[in-house]
């Protein structure tokens, strides 16, 4: 088993061997050494290979502003191209490049290089490029500069640009970065998102105004329409009659959530002259192109530009993840994976990895993971936080400033946080599960690695889910496997004391367990007969009772308590009410019964009798098929049957039976 081979922490220690060997080689860089780019700009143009050593001496001048930046020139940064923002022309505004230099950046990302004048020049773009390639500036300079370059004077209320996103977080942030420009010219930018009290968003849009507006699809929809929004008295959607740019963000993860009507809807909102005059946009952006979005630039987008910035890896394949981003896999038994991860954990923390991300399946395994997870002493010191679709907004928002503000927290999410989320110091992406959609897998593991920086992904497999390696090297990405250490704890016990003290925990182990099928690894008490698992359907159940290694304890699920005494109480108050209702009834039954006739009680019996003795018969006579059987068969088995009758009448002891079973069948 995978669990027994390799000696705990000998494989990370080869992979912090190999980051530090990096992190040198990067210095060495910095020293004036030569480095070709890998990053290939797709369909269009090759890049410019840095090929003078005295151009490289320049940019890599410790000295110089550019080098001291956190913006550092292409040759330290790969994924940056030779061309600084001020080299598009015709030149940005003198806003946006100011705006740009206080974010630090000074040269182009090659989508950037690519997309910014093909927007600037009203064309439509499907975008796609890998994850954080600096897509959200290619789409936001454009979006500054068109109602920069535009002849209308637009009001403040009026939207200019629209960017709709997948998810409340990613809209926030790319609102957070469009503020940047926003405080450099007289744009305002805004956000509508789910989540956020409507009523005062719309009070602050109305003061404020969002000339960018970045939006959520239903949020947007649901507000759009309000007839107060602007308060100039007509509808909201007037807003819109400006409109230049419209980005669709996360596109392919748009329809994936299921937003096609909404995207038809706001399609239908836009100004029906916008797709026949020439000074409006479409813009698609997404790190993967799925089949499913060549229908969307069907209905909404007008001869779009596809560009396609590709990652080259060492033996020229196009990658669809940075090539610093480096994936293993471990092969360990459900029953083992929650030890592995901990162990992960500590020797992660141990040796100063920084911040980490860890996927689940669904909201149910975040939320009981979160809880249980700092309470383990083997956890103590290690910095949870936890983030999915059923928290409130205010918690989610709470999650990612809190990751944001830490050097060494954990975030433990959904695929709530796979898309477009851009810390950028995330060291390690481990998958807890695997995702269901294995596009996933590249916008998981794309949130390290961003930029130019190093960063590890590791999947945890089960044997049975081996194959799944498979599947994403056929995606090229090549996955290297560590092993399982052999000095995991076993945590199974800890937990389970844990539950024992709060029936809190175990109800959302218990739903954990239902939700993702592999309770083993999360402590459970015991299988649970509860009404979730009835509902899940027999192939779930069955596959839940054949989880290899699970050992039930044998233990009354209703003793356990909950530690907060109100709703202790509260149980206990229903627990009674449903002890006093059985015994009312099982009252009334038995004054019903005492109740009737005695002619009554009579035919019950009989009726009774008679049923016995029809089951009886059933078992006696064999149940089969007559053609099935040759005539001999059939008088043999009469014969049987009426020695049978004889025996059970009394008529024949029962030590003469096999003598007489045995002659009748020498007889045939
Ligand atoms: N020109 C630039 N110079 C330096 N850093 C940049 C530049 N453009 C973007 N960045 C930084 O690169 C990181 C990734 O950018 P961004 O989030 O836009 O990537 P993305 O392509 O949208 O990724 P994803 O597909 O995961 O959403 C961000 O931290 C951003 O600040």
């Amino acid at each position: 088993m995978a669990a027994q081979r390799g000696a705990g922490g000998t494989w990370l220690r080869e992979i912090l061997r190999r980051q530090r060997r990096h992190e040198a080689r990067r210095d060495s860089l910095a020293a004036g050494h030569v480095r070709s780019p890998r990053l290939a700009e797709g369909t269009r143009k090759t890049p410019k290979t840095p090929k003078t050593p005295k151009k490289l001496a320049n940019l890599t001048d410790p000295s110089s502003p550019a080098a001291s930046s956190a913006n550092a020139p292409s040759e330290l940064v790969p994924h940056l191209s030779q061309d600084p923002f001020t080299s598009v022309l015709p030149s940005l505004s003198n806003f946006t490049l100011h705006a740009l230099e206080s974010l630090k950046f000074k040269y182009m990302a090659p989508v950037q290089k690519m997309v910014i004048p093909l927007l600037l020049s009203s064309k439509d773009v499907v975008v796609e490029a890998p994850t954080g390639s600096g897509k959200t500036v290619a789409f936001l300079v454009p979006a500054f500069e068109l109602l920069a370059r535009s002849s209308d004077t637009l009001d403040k209320t009026d939207i200019g640009s629209l960017i709709i996103a997948p998810t409340r977080e990613l809209a926030l942030q790319i609102e957070s970065l469009s503020a940047v420009f926003s405080s450099h010219c007289s744009f305002p930018s805004h956000s509508f998102v789910g989540g956020s009290n409507e009523t005062n968003n719309m009070r602050r849009f109305k003061e404020l105004g969002g000339n960018v507006l970045i939006a959520t699809p239903g949020r947007f929809i649901e507000t759009i329409s309000k007839k107060n929004l602007t308060g100039k008295g007509t509808s909201g959607i007037d807003a819109l009659r400006s409109l230049q740019l419209l980005v669709l963000d996360e596109a392919d993860r748009l329809l994936h959530m299921g937003f096609e009507q909404q995207l038809t809807r706001i399609f239908s909102l836009i100004p029906k002259q916008r797709s026949f005059t020439a000074s409006d946009r479409t813009g698609l952006f997404s790190a993967t192109m799925t089949s499913s979005l060549t229908e969307l630039v069907r209905v909404g987008m007008r001869n779009p530009c596809r560009v396609a910035v590709t990652v080259k890896g060492k033996e020229g394949q196009a990658l669809t993840t940075p090539v610093e981003l480096s994936h293993y896999y471990m092969e360990v038994a459900p029953r083992q994976r929650l030890n592995q991860l901990i162990h992960l954990l500590i020797t992660l923390k141990e040796k100063k990895a920084g911040k980490i991300i860890i996927f689940f399946l669904t909201c149910w395994a975040v939320d009981y993971f979160a809880r249980i997870l700092p309470k383990l002493k083997t956890c103590q010191g290690l910095h949870f936080v936890g983030l999915h679709g059923k928290l409130d907004q205010k918690k989610r928002s709470k999650a990612v400033e809190e990751l944001r503000n830490s050097k060494e927290a954990i975030l433990l999410c959904t695929d709530v946080a796979a898309r477009g989320l851009d810390f950028d110091d995330i060291s390690w992406v481990i998958q807890f599960d695997p995702p269901q959609d294995p596009d996933f897998f590249v916008h998981r593991v794309g949130r390290a690695g961003r930029m130019g920086r190093r960063g590890k992904s590791v999947i945890f497999l089960a044997p049975s889910e081996i194959d799944y390696i498979q599947m994403v090297e056929s995606r090229n990405m090549k996955l290297e496997e560590i092993p399982c250490s052999a000095d995991a704890r076993d945590v199974l016990q800890e937990i389970r004391s844990l539950v024992r003290e709060d029936r809190d925990l175990m109800r959302r182990g218990q739903r954990t367990f239902v939700s993702i099928g592999h309770g083993m690894s999360l402590g459970l008490l015991q299988l649970p007969y509860m009404r979730e698992l009835l509902q899940a359907g027999a192939t779930a159940k069955r596959r839940m009772l054949l989880l290899p290694g699970f050992e039930p304890e044998e233990i009354d699920l209703d003793s356990i308590a909950f530690k907060d005494a109100k709703r202790e109480k509260e149980r206990q108050e229903q627990l009674k009410n449903e002890e006093d209702e059985r015994d009312k009834q099982a009252k009334k039954r038995r004054a019903a019964r005492n109740a009737q006739s005695w002619s009554k009680k009579l035919d019950k019996m009989e009726r009774r009798q008679k049923k016995k003795a029809r089951k009886e018969r059933v078992l006696t006579v064999p149940q089969v098929r007559e053609e099935e059987l040759s005539d001999d068969e059939i008088e043999q088995m009469r014969k049987e049957y009426a020695l049978l009758k004889k025996m059970k009448k009394g008529k024949l002891p029962v030590n003469q039976l096999d003598q007489e079973l045995d002659e009748s069948a020498n007889s045939l």
